[in-house]
């Protein structure tokens, strides 16, 4: 459900190289996520909606509960040097970004502070309703982002990249090409939902047709 990992632009050679063996063998260590095809997660897709009778809602709720619980075996609350445990979510405009405004409110219940940047949003009920949820949990919405690195470092001790998911292509465009340099530079850790945004232009040749299978 989620990577922990970085967009950085110096990430360390490990992670690189870690992550690719991942992508090449599927199952490179015990508890490493599996792959599949684009296809084939379409089609998984399709067999849920069409045939199993799943909707968006119920998927996206499934995969937001799993990257809050994800998030607290990797980074516990007990794990953060700072006494508030603020965390910001970066939402993007299509389900990626719903699935943070879900993982926020669970992130919420299980004891940390969220705040959300939500600054493209699709004008469809199902991310209206998921919006006005976290405003009624008194999660913070911010309207600017932060536009110093440090002071992301600074006020927050993980950032959770719910930006774009596998419906990403070609350049990115603002304002997330904005938000993507700015989370090259942070140092607190970063962890993404279904695939770390901005990592096809790094690996295009390894993510044609590559997707995580643990994001729903
Ligand atoms: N399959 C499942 O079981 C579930 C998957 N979920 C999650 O949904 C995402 C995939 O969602 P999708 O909406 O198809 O795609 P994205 O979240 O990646 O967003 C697509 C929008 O992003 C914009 N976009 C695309 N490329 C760029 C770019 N280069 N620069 C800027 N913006 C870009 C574009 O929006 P526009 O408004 O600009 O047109 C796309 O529409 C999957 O990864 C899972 O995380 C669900 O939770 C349901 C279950």
């Amino acid at each position: 459900a989620v990577r922990a990992g970085s967009v950085r632009g110096s990430c360390p050679s490990r992670e690189w190289s870690l992550l690719i063996r991942e992508i090449r063998t599927g199952s490179a260590m015990d508890n490493s996520p599996r792959y599949m095809s684009q296809e084939e997660a379409q089609a998984v897709d399709e067999e849920l909606f069409n045939e199993y009778k799943f909707s968006v809602d119920q998927l996206m709720e499934l995969a937001g509960l799993s990257c809050a619980v994800a998030i607290t075996k990797a980074y516990p609350v007990s794990s953060f040097t700072s006494n508030f445990p603020t965390v910001l979510v970066v939402c993007g405009p299509g389900n990626n970004g719903g699935d943070g405004l879900v993982c926020a409110r669970h992130l919420k219940l299980f004891g940390y502070l969220p705040a959300i940047h939500y600054p493209k949003r699709p004008n469809k009920t199902l991310f209206d309703n998921l919006t006005t949820q976290c405003q009624k949990m008194d999660i913070a919405f911010l309207s600017e982002f932060p536009q110093e690195p440090k002071l992301i470092d600074g006020a927050y001790n993980l950032v959770v990249d719910a930006i774009f998911g596998f419906s990403f292509k070609g350049a990115v465009r603002e304002p997330f090409g904005n938000i993507l340099s700015l989370l090259k530079r942070i140092t607190i850790p970063i962890a993404s939902v279904d695939i770390p945004s901005g990592i096809v232009n790094y690996f295009p040749f390894l993510f044609n047709g590559l997707w995580n299978v643990g994001h729903s």
